[in-house]
């Protein structure tokens, strides 16, 4: 048996390791990572935790397809995520997750998101009848709410412009908020870097208090369709009528609250970066606006853009599969190893931590020609396609992003019926700062002049 070796990377500083690098820009660090390390990069981010980036699609293959068991996802023991997401799809493992993922896949099937075409065209024309040529709007924030209208729609049928989904957006809004606040507080990082790890502060008042009134109105919702059972042809009334076809048994009240909660917010915020990504990139790239412009006025004209529609929008599919690439709202993705691996010949040790980024290997000059550049048109080529473990703006493997049709379905509807009425010039051409958080999104927004078409 070849001798076990471990990979090399950044020597870093011998207490904090390759932390402050990371901290002070993550992606420019995970891209130097990535060109000038092997296939595997060795990283030191916690006291007596290995971590390693990948670079090879076989291991991310190998990773993500996790066939012996071998990784989690690691949420388990993280008191935030818990008290938000519960045990949700997104956060849940082994037999309980497959469970859920089981149940909520008929709410996903296509026959079924296709009935959601029409709100998300109805929502974004309402969106559009409220700007005016000449306003100066930040597009991340029409995004933000734009998509979260959607979400309170097609999950519990709430229209946000009616009285009690005022407050049901807003205590999501907050939770939403106070969350990412927690998550990226770099104090809570040092402090398992030096191995206080236990010291983390616990969950805030502030978290606490959201989500508490945030459960409250989703057990009220709940409870409500328990009384009066029917199709509201919402997720919500899928996900309470589907049945384990082994034991008869269908999910409790908690395990509903749990997945509403996750496909909110695993949901809106991801789809809204990604638009307001496409509409910064297209905004330095009139040629390819045009060009989207051409098509969309081709396929949909003046009616409303219609789910028939997608097949034809092939242009508009490449511009968000573009957009993806180059600035993917997931950019990062991490795995434990629950027991010792070999990966490449390299020993991992349990309790290791393994990163995947799409940010780098979508970035890869290897996988990519040209790879900075924006060109939806390298999409153009059927026979070109990179793997799936190349190009994975949503995952892979067993736990791929269960919302993948719907999301995509979302950013061409809303791309198509945007683009159609208005260009966008961005304000003060400076760089957009990216703020690497859980998604990839403008720290500041993206302040654009809109030009009615
Ligand atoms: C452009 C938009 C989106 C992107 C880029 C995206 C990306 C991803 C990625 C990369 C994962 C895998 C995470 C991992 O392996 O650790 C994931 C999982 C997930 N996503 Fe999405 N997502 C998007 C939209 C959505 C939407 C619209 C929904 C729901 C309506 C959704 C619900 C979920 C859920 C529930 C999971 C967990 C699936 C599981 O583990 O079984 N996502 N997403």
């Amino acid at each position: 048996m070849p001798e076990k070796t471990m990979p090399t990377g950044p020597k870093g500083n011998p207490v904090l390791g390759n932390t402050i690098e990371f901290g002070r820009d993550p992606l420019r660090f995970i891209t130097k990572c990535s060109q000038q390390y092997g296939e595997i990069v060795r990283l030191k981010f916690e006291k007596d935790r290995e971590s390693f980036l990948l670079n090879d699609p076989e291991h991310i293959q190998y990773v993500f397809m996790n066939k012996g068991g071998e990784f989690s996802k690691g949420y388990q023991q993280d008191p935030i995520m818990g008290l938000v997401f519960g045990n949700g799809l997104l956060t849940s493992e082994g037999s309980f997750w497959l469970r859920q993922r089981r149940l909520s896949q008929p709410a996903f099937h296509p026959g079924r998101i296709a009935d959601y075409a029409d709100t998300m065209v109805r929502y974004s024309e309402r969106t559009v009848t409220k700007w005016n040529d000449g306003d100066k709007r930040d597009i991340n924030d029409e995004m933000m709410q734009l998509t979260m209208g959607i979400a309170t729609k097609t999950l519990f049928d709430l229209d946000l412009h009616q009285g009690d989904s005022r407050d049901a957006s807003r205590a999501l809004d907050t939770v939403m908020t106070a969350f990412n606040t927690q998550m990226t507080n770099v104090f809570r990082h040092i402090l398992h870097l030096i191995g206080l790890g236990r010291l983390v502060p616990p969950v805030n008042r502030q978290l606490k208090e959201a989500v508490a009134d945030l459960d409250n109105m989703i057990y009220a919702i709940i409870e409500e369709r328990r009384n009066h059972p029917g199709d509201r042809g919402d997720l919500l009334s899928m996900l309470i009528s589907t049945y384990d076809e082994d034991d008869g048994s269908s999910m409790t009240d908690q395990q509903l609250r749990d997945e509403v909660i996750t496909l909110f917010l695993a949901g809106h915020e991801t789809t809204a970066n990604t638009l307001s990504w496409a509409f910064y990139l297209l905004s330095q790239h009139p040629d390819i606006e045009e060009k989207l412009y051409q098509e969309v006025s081709r396929v949909v004209g003046d009616r409303p853009a219609t789910l028939a529609d997608l097949s034809k929008l092939s242009y508009t599919e490449n511009v968000i599969k573009e957009t993806l690439r180059l600035q993917p709202t997931v950019w990062l993705i991490s795995r434990y190893a629950e027991q010792d691996v070999t990966l490449g010949g390299y020993d991992i040790p349990a309790g290791s931590e393994v990163m995947i980024s799409q940010w780098a290997m979508h970035r890869n000059p290897r996988y990519f020609n040209d790879p900075l550049t924006f060109s939806p048109e390298r999409w153009d080529n059927s026979d070109n396609k990179p793997s799936k473990y190349v190009y994975f703006p949503f995952g892979g493997g067993p736990r791929i992003c269960i919302g993948e049709r719907f999301a995509m379905m979302e950013a061409m509807l809303l791309l198509a019926t945007i683009v159609r009425e208005f260009r966008f010039e961005l304000v003060d051409q400076l760089p957009i700062k990216m703020e690497p958080s859980i998604t990839l999104r403008p720290k500041h927004g993206i302040n654009m002049r809109l030009h009615k078409r």
